[in-house]
């Protein structure tokens, strides 16, 4: 048996909870090998981001060539991008259709409000996102309108959608939809909410790229992007629950990306 491979472009967190240290924990416990290309380097923990290093182009198209030469990637992920001037080399490299089922996380703003990235850089990579993933305040920033409720995440979703990428998903991770999270899925001529229990929680930190890592695993597995993106959904919502209780640093924790606590009442996402 040989795992499926899949690359992850993205920033690290030192704290571990989100980018490329949560991307390979969710490719590890959904399965597939994990690959990674370094953007940034974030000085960061659990309370917030306090300091930010963007690696060179050259640094991260070296990497990039490195993997892509040796491994059968079947499906990529990216967060942190940097620098527009890095945004443009991997754009390069998706243009020529070297970048199978790319999955773009398009991260701006840390949920502690520090600057992560800037939209000129996530606009040159979204034409060739299979699936782009913005929570509401980067479909905010992305299409100049507000986004602060559903009626909004589905105007937002079909608008990006409509400018580049083939889906878009907004996800709801700061809206509280009468109890629900409630993320939106454009793309196709179809628009599906998808409706999960919304789990109480501090530890929040990193859903966003676990999101998108887990979409970029099901797509590398055959699935399409509808059950794709349920299927991701549904691992976030389950690692949320998981981690519920725990206490690690002093901020908003980590998720259970390996399902190691025992009881997990498992929400279902289900498309309305
Ligand atoms: N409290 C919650 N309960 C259930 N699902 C949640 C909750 N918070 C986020 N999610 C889900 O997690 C996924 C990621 O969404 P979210 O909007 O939180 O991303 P994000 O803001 O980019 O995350 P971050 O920037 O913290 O990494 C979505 O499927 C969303 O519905
Ligand atoms: C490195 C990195 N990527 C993405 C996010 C967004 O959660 C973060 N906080 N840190």
């Amino acid at each position: 048996m040989t795992p499926t491979t899949v690359l992850t472009i993205a920033g690290s967190d030192s704290g571990g909870g989100a980018g490329i240290q949560a991307d390979l924990k969710v490719f590890g416990a959904l399965g597939a090998y994990g690959t990674s290309v370094l953007t940034a380097v974030t000085a960061q923990n659990t309370r917030g981001v306090d300091a930010v290093l963007a690696l060179p182009p050259r640094t991260v198209t070296e990497q990039l060539e490195a993997v892509l030469a040796d491994f059968a990637v079947r499906a990529v992920k990216t967060g942190v991008l940097g620098t527009p001037a890095v945004a443009d080399a991997i754009a390069e490299v998706a243009k020529a259709g070297r970048l199978p089922h790319l999955v773009v996380d398009p991260v701006l703003v840390a949920t502690s409000g520090h600057a992560l990235g800037v939209v000129a850089a996530v606009e040159r990579l979204l034409p060739y996102a299979e699936v782009a993933t913005p929570n509401c305040a980067e479909a905010a920033a992305l299409t100049g309108a507000p986004v602060t409720t559903v009626e909004e995440m589905v105007a937002a979703a079909e608008t990006l959608a409509a400018a580049g990428p083939a889906h878009v998903v907004v996800t709801g991770g700061d809206v509280d939809a009468d109890g629900e999270s409630v993320d939106v899925l454009a793309g196709g001529g179809r628009t599906t909410l998808l409706r999960g229990p919304r789990v109480a929680t501090r530890n929040n930190h990193g859903t966003g790229c676990s999101f998108s890592a887990a979409v970029a695993v099901r797509l590398a597995l055959g699935d399409p992007v509808p059950l794709a993106v349920d299927t991701a959904k549904e691992y976030v919502a389950r690692a949320l629950t998981g981690g519920r209780d725990w206490k690690l640093g002093a901020g908003a924790g980590p998720l259970d990306h390996f399902g190691w606590s025992p009881e997990r009442p498992v929400p279902s996402a289900r498309p309305a």
